[in-house]
This record gives structure tokens, C-alpha cells and sequence, in this order.
């Protein structure tokens, strides 16, 4: 039997608004529109069908039965055919024992096929991080003995020019073992590249038809949920008394999800016009944080266990007001006589485009453990750094003895708590410490813990993780289709509000910490972000 593959952007196709393109059908759960996505994954593996769709970039797997006497096929006119030299020269690769935990099952040791189609090969997020996690899960020895990569886009392309483009985007960054050259050969010689289109409903109706034929599954998935931190955060929530007993409007005031880059959209301006920052990233990866941090305890660690927590946490949510929303958008900045250039000055973007590079947003979750606290997000492109963290602001201890040594700033005295997701993974509170010395003066101290100085080992990328899951089969990452559209429920309205009325997004330099009205935002909740103080 013959394994297929296609492709889904889900940012919009998979919204229940009318962002909606090509309306084309690939299961009863499928989104009511279709945009070309950049990145897709596909693989077959025995007995576990399945399909994933990344929210935030795409990614679609079919997992259907193969036939184990007949070689590997690859994508013929549409989709698949034999290729001989996938036969060839194949390397086995020992799993390791956190691969084989991670997978839960015996990878190399059966004699099941994995294919894996990345649409949208030529594309960014295939060379930066589809590929590179691919050969990751290779070296490590997470991918099942039999696996094939098919390349998957417009551009016209041989397979020798598929890998050439591939080897320059891998490292042997997992460790400097031997052998890392020959691995990468190795990898190389499966991967593969067709051409062709996306967005033609003939292939889509074939795929509708293959993708029924194996009686496939449809999720999403996004690949926030994958960072290390972000799966921690249940770990750190549900196996610690310290903190679940404080997860509550009686502790917390607010909480923060602040997501930064510094660099904008270069070159990516045409594809990111349509969507805007609220698409990008809040609508997606901070709302699905956001769930995770507020949800109930679940039943258990099955992913419909907490997927049914998480859907009940956004259908908590309170519709967001347009005056509870800040847009801006960067403009060109010189900075040591360097000229950074602005979001419309790339060709690729309409000179009067009024799409948000930054947002700023105040949420709440009408429900008994969060009511009346800000959830405050905060998201941004071309800003004065690369960081995404969710900080936790603890409300003041009532009839603090101590209020004298803090001076006048009271709101310097209450405990934080930040779970820096990237750059330089970290969870640390902020506590109030006497100064050692015989006077009684306080400061703010961090309790910290640096995984870098904790763990030897490195993080792996969150597309290694979420790759393996989809091989596998793992849902516990994914996204129910009624999770998706109670988050674009909540987005909709009011994007469709600020669309409709042309609201002028106000502009900051780039490199700069944003839009001042995100300042004003905080305040209006009488809190202050996080991440703007001298010692964050
Ligand atoms: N880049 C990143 O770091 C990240 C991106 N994402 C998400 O991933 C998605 C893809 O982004 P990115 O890779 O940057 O985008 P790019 O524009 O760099 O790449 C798009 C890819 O899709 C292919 N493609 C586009 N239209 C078609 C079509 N009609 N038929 C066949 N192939 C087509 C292109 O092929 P060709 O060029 O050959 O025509 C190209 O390979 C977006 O949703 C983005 O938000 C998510 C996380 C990170
Ligand atoms: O989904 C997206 O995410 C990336 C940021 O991902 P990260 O893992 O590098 O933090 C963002 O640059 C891109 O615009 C967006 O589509």
C-alpha cells in the first residue's frame, strides 16, 4: 500500500473565522479554507494512522499500514513512487534510551516504514528547523530503521540539489561524536524532492480520498508546546505542593506571556502581511501557553485528559474588548550608523499596510480560580531582544512587617515568578532577602535555576520533539479541533473589529521595547510588566 502526503497552513485554514481561502476538505474536522503552507510533514508508520497539522507552520503526517515486502515509495504525480535508492546504503542507527522513552516504542527493533514529506522544502522553516530536527532525531536514533524524507514544493529541484540545500543547513550540534559526516551522508541518501503544488483541490481531493482510505486522523499541532519549558510547566505546577495551592486569584495578580524577537520580518514580509502578529504568535502560541498554565488539574497526563482541561480554560475566556488591545508596528531605526529598515520598506509589503509586528493584550478567564486577574500578552517583531517568558506577579503579603525597607515601591516587594522559555531556559522566583550585615535592609534575590548550569545535556529542539510524537503517534501535543476553535472564538471578533475599523497600529523604532501604549495597558490593571525592570 502506497503512503501519500499533503499539506495544511492552519493558522488560517484552520480557523472557524473568515480567513478562509480554497475551501477544500481533507477531513470532517478540517478548517473551511486552505493557504499554501510552508512545511509539511507526512510518514507512515504500521497500524497508527494519523495526521498532524501544525497550527503554526504546517505540518501535515499520514500515518498509514505498509506493505513490509515492498520498498519504500515515493511521491509520484501527486504522490508516490519506488525509488531504488532508497534501498541502498541505509545506516542503522542504535536508538538511545531517552529516544526510545521519549517514542515509547521499540524504533529500530521492528520493521515498520516511516515517510516523512516536508512541504514547503525549499522554505524557511524546513531548511531552519524541519530538517536539522530531522537529522537530530537520526543521530540520536529515534527514527525507525526504515524511514525516507520526501521534499515537498513550487521550486523545480533534483534530489541532489534537495540534499545539497539540506547539508548546509545541518550541524553536529548533538555532540561531537565520531562518525557525524558519515551520519549526515547517511541521512542525505533518504531524502528525496518532488515538485508541485499545494493548493490544487485535485490533489487535495486525492489526498481526501487516500487520507480516508487509511481512515486518518486529523490534530494540530503547535510547536510552542514542544519547548522544554512549556512541558514542564505542568511538572512544575502538579509535582510540586509549593505551587498549585498558590495557582490562584487569591496569590496571583497577574501573569504575563511575553513573546520578543529581535529581528523583523525580513523576508518573510509577503507572508506575514496576511496574517499579522496576533496570528502569528498570540492566537497560537501564547494562548496555548496560556491554557496549559490555567487549566485544572486533569485526570491524568492522557493527552484528551488535558486537552479537555485546556478547552475548558478557553471557553472561560472573556471576549477581548478593542480597548483591551495595543498594535504597533516597527519603523526604520539607525542605530551606529546602521539603517534598520522598517516593516513596509520590505517590497514584499503594501506601503499603507496596517498589520501589527507588535501586540499587546489584556485577557481574562471568567471562571472561580482566575477571576478578575489580567492575563497580559505581550508579543513583537524587531524589538531590543530575542526572549519568550511567562511571568508569574504574586500579589503583596498583606501586613508585610517589612513594608519600611522597601521605600516607597511597594510593587518591588512582591514575588515573582518567571519561567524564561528561551534564550537560556530558566525558572527563578524573586523573593525579598535580608542584605547580609547587622542593619535590616531587604532586596530582591533570585532563587534561580540556569538549566545550562543545571544540565549538561542540551535541549532539543521543540521540532524534534513534536516530529517524534507525530511518528508515533502521540497526541498529547496536539490540538483538538475544539480547542482550535474556541481560540479562534476568542480572536476573531476581535480582529475582525480592528480590521474592519482600520485602527492605526502606533509605530516604534525597530530595536526598540515596543509601543508605549503596552505600558498604559499594564496599567490600567495596575500592574507593570515584567520584563521592564533594571534586574529582570
Ligand atoms: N520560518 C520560521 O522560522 C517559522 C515558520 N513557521 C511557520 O511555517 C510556515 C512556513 O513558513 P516559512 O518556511 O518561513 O515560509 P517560506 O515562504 O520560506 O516557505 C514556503 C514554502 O512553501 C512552498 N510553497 C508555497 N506555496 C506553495 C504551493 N502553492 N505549492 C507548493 N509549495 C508551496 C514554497 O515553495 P517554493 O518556494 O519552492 O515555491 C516554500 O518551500 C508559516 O506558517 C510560518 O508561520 C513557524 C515557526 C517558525
Ligand atoms: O510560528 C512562528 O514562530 C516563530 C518563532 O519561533 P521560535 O521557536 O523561533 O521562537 C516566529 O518567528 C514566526 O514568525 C512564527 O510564524
Amino acid at each position: 500500500m502506497s503512503t501519500l502526503s499533503s499539506s495544511t497552513h492552519c493558522r488560517s485554514y484552520c480557523s472557524s473565522s473568515n480567513y478562509g481561502h480554497h475551501p477544500v476538505a481533507v477531513s470532517s474536522s478540517s478548517p473551511k479554507s486552505f493557504v499554501p503552507s510552508k512545511v509539511s510533514v507526512q510518514s507512515n508508520r504500521k497500524s497508527k494512522p494519523n495526521v498532524v497539522c501544525m497550527q503554526d507552520g504546517a505540518v501535515s503526517a499520514t500515518l498509514a499500514p505498509i506493505d513490509d515486502k515492498s520498498p519504500p515509495k515515493k511521491i509520484k504525480n501527486g504522490l508516490l513512487s519506488e525509488d531504488e535508492n532508497m534501498k541502498k546504503g541505509l545506516l542503522s542507527v542504535t536508538p538511545s534510551e531517552e529516544c526510545e522513552e521519549a517514542a515509547g516504542f521499540g524504533i529500530n527493533k521492528d520493521d515498520s516504514t516511516v515517510s516523512i514529506t516536508v512541504v514547503g522544502a525549499s522554505g524557511d522553516l524546513a531548511k531552519k528547523k524541519i530538517f536539522p530536527a530531522l537529522f537530530a532525531l537520526y543521530y540520536e536514533g529515534c527514527l525507525p530503521e526504515h524511514f525516507t524524507i520526501f521534499g515537498y514544493a513550487r521550486s523545480k529541484m533534483t534530489d541532489a540539489e534537495l540534499r545539497n540545500m539540506v547539508s548546509r543547513t545541518l550541524t553536529c550540534r548533538i555532540d561531537q561524536r565520531e562518525n557525524c559526516g558519515e551520519k549526515m551522508d547517511q541521512f542525505l541518501k533518504r531524502c528525496f524532492y518532488h515538485s508541485g503544488q499545494y493548493d490544487s483541490e485535485d490533489h487535495f481531493a486525492e489526498l481526501d480520498k487516500k487520507l480516508k482510505e487509511h481512515e486518518v486522523r486529523f490534530g494540530w499541532i503547535d510547536h510552542y508546546l514542544g519547548k522544554e519549558l512549556v512541558e514542564n510547566l505542568s511538572v512544575l505546577r502538579f509535582s510540586n505542593l509549593i505551587f498549585e495551592p498558590l495557582w490562584n486569584r487569591q496569590y496571583i495578580r497577574s501573569v504575563q506571556l511575553i513573546f520578543s524577537e529581535d529581528f523583523g520580518t525580513e523576508g518573510r514580509g509577503g507572508y506575514f502581511d496576511n496574517y499579522g502578529i496576533i496570528r502569528d504568535i498570540m492566537q497560537n502560541h501564547l494562548l496555548q501557553i496560556l491554557a496549559l498554565f490555567a487549566m485544572e488539574t486533569p485526570v491524568s497526563l492522557d493527552a484528551e485528559d488535558i486537552r479537555n482541561e485546556k478547552v475548558k480554560v478557553l471557553r472561560s475566556m472573556r471576549p477581548i474588548q478593542l480597548e483591551d488591545v495595543v498594535m504597533g508596528q516597527y519603523k526604520s531605526h539607525t542605530r551606529g550608523g546602521v539603517v534598520y529598515p522598517g516593516y513596509t520598506d520590505d517590497k514584499t509589503v503594501p506601503q499603507n499596510s496596517l498589520t501589527p509586528t507588535f501586540a499587546a493584550a489584556a485577557l481574562f478567564i471568567d471562571n472561580a480560580r482566575w477571576d478578575g486577574v489580567p492575563f497580559l500578552m505581550k508579543a513583537g517583531k524587531a524589538l531590543h531582544n530575542k526572549r519568550a517568558e511567562i511571568r508569574v506577579q504574586f500579589r503583596h503579603v498583606p501586613g508585610n512587617l517589612y513594608n519600611r525597607s522597601f521605600g516607597t515601591d511597594l510593587d518591588q516587594a512582591t514575588n515573582e515568578l518567571v519561567i524564561r522559555v528561551q534564550p537560556d531556559e530558566a525558572i527563578y522566583l524573586k523573593i525579598n532577602n535580608k542584605v547580609p550585615g547587622l542593619g535590616m535592609r531587604l532586596d530582591r534575590s533570585n532563587l534561580n535555576l540556569l538549566y545550562a548550569a543545571r544540565y549538561s545535556k542540551e535541549i532539543p529542539d521543540a521540532y524534534e520533539r513534536l516530529l517524534l510524537d507525530a511518528i508515533e503517534g502521540e497526541r498529547r501535543l496536539f490540538i483538538r479541533s475544539d480547542e482550535l476553535d474556541a481560540a479562534w472564538s476568542l480572536f476573531t471578533p476581535v480582529l475582525k473589529e480592528l480590521e474592519e475599523k482600520k485602527i492605526i497600529p502606533e509605530y516604534y523604532p525597530y530595536g526598540s521595547r515596543g509601543p508605549v501604549g503596552a505600558h498604559y495597558l499594564a496599567a490600567r490593571y495596575k500592574v507593570r510588566w515584567g520584563d521592564l525592570g533594571l534586574e529582570q
